[in-house]
């Protein structure tokens, strides 16, 4: 908005109104946490149009919060942070975390990385003898797979095609009901795509199956998601919780026993993989792919695999989730009895 008011004061004709611009950016300045400044500005726009209705309530809203103290200055500058509320006082590491890593401050310990291998893999198909699997491992324990060059140009031209008539917002299910639901702590646009549509759809649900070894016949659709600037989703587990008694019962299938993530662009700033846990980002590159257990073979969830996807900067983020559940897997990933610490599974 700042750069709008810049262009328009070069403007000989002006293409917009000072007042919308000055609206925008003391709403914009207001999120951001800056009420002080936002006052200011709505002051100015009032001193511009002052039968502006929108600011006069606003202009009572901001007054009444700074009142109440809810937000207090740090600097004189424009740029002071905001302390809100209790709840955002609170430390909250997972947060800060998931922050730190979105922002690529933080990164593995040497140790660990120094244990990191690549390497191709064959599982025994003999297709892939000739062609076989670019893996790269980006944790261990719980183990976290990038494989390299797993969708092509073409495949991702049809599926972002397919997509983008059936997106809608991107919901998420209600641990208690079960039902879809929009949240703000998920922001993307996501359509599902079905095996039938395009042979590129069916490649893709195939080769997921040689990725992994797993049966894809219970899995979920495809599921394409799309982030303009700003998209997010916090972290979350892909798997139902023992408490979420109604997620994923109408399918059938079980749990979500492993997670494939497509990356279908490359992003300019922003939009990493995070697991706040473990300290590990991925960072997408058009054609890989990210693939994960979120279930030990005890069918209890990993409290580890916790992971969000990092606010998209510049840039717009595609990806596709396949999400490979329990059905299925008895004879290709057998269940163990036992079970893992307790501190460990959720
Ligand atoms: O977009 C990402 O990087 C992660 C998406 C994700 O975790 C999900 O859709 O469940
Ligand atoms: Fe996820």
């Amino acid at each position: 908005m700042r750069e709008a008011d810049e262009r328009l004061s070069r403007e000989q004709n002006k293409t917009v109104d000072k007042g919308e611009i000055l609206e925008y950016l003391a709403f914009s300045t207001y999120k951001e946490g800056n009420i002080n400044l936002a006052l200011d500005l709505t002051n100015k726009l009032l001193e511009m149009v002052p039968t502006h209705e929108r600011a006069k309530g606003n202009k009572v809203y901001y007054e009444e919060e700074i009142q109440k103290g809810s937000y207090k200055k740090k600097g004189d500058d424009e740029t002071d942070d905001i302390i809100t509320n209790e709840g955002h006082d609170t430390p909250n590491p997972d947060r800060e975390r998931y922050e730190a890593l979105c922002r690529g401050e933080l990164t593995l310990p040497d140790e660990l990385v120094s244990k990191l291998k690549c390497r191709y893999v064959t599982n025994n198909n003999p297709y892939l003898l000739i062609a076989p699997f670019k893996v790269e491992q980006a944790h261990i324990s719980p183990d976290l797979f990038i494989f390299h060059d797993v969708m092509s140009d073409a495949e991702i031209k049809t599926i972002k095609t397919l997509a983008t008539p059936k997106f809608r917002r991107a919901t998420v299910q209600n641990s208690v009901t079960g039902q879809l639901e929009i949240a703000q702590y998920r922001i993307s646009k996501s359509a599902w795509l079905e095996e039938d549509e395009h042979e590129h759809v069916a490649a893709v649900n195939k080769r997921v199956e040689d990725m992994t070894g797993l049966a894809v016949a219970t899995a979920e659709q495809l599921q394409v998601v799309n982030y303009g600037i700003g998209g997010h989703y916090e972290p979350h587990f892909d798997f139902s919780r023992k408490d979420e008694v109604n997620s994923f019962k109408s399918l059938g299938t079980g749990n979500r026993i492993a997670t494939v993530l497509f990356y279908m662009s490359d992003v300019e700033q922003g939009g990493a993989t995070v697991f706040p846990v473990i300290g590990t980002a991925l960072w997408p590159k058009k054609g890989t792919a990210a693939f994960w257990y979120n279930l030990f073979p005890s069918g209890d969830g990993d409290r580890l695999t916790r992971h969000a996807a990092c606010p998209v900067l510049a840039g717009s983020k595609w990806v596709s989730n396949k999400w490979i559940h329990e059905r299925g897997q008895e004879f290709l990933r057998p269940c163990t009895l036992e079970r893992p610490p307790d501190d460990l599974t959720i």
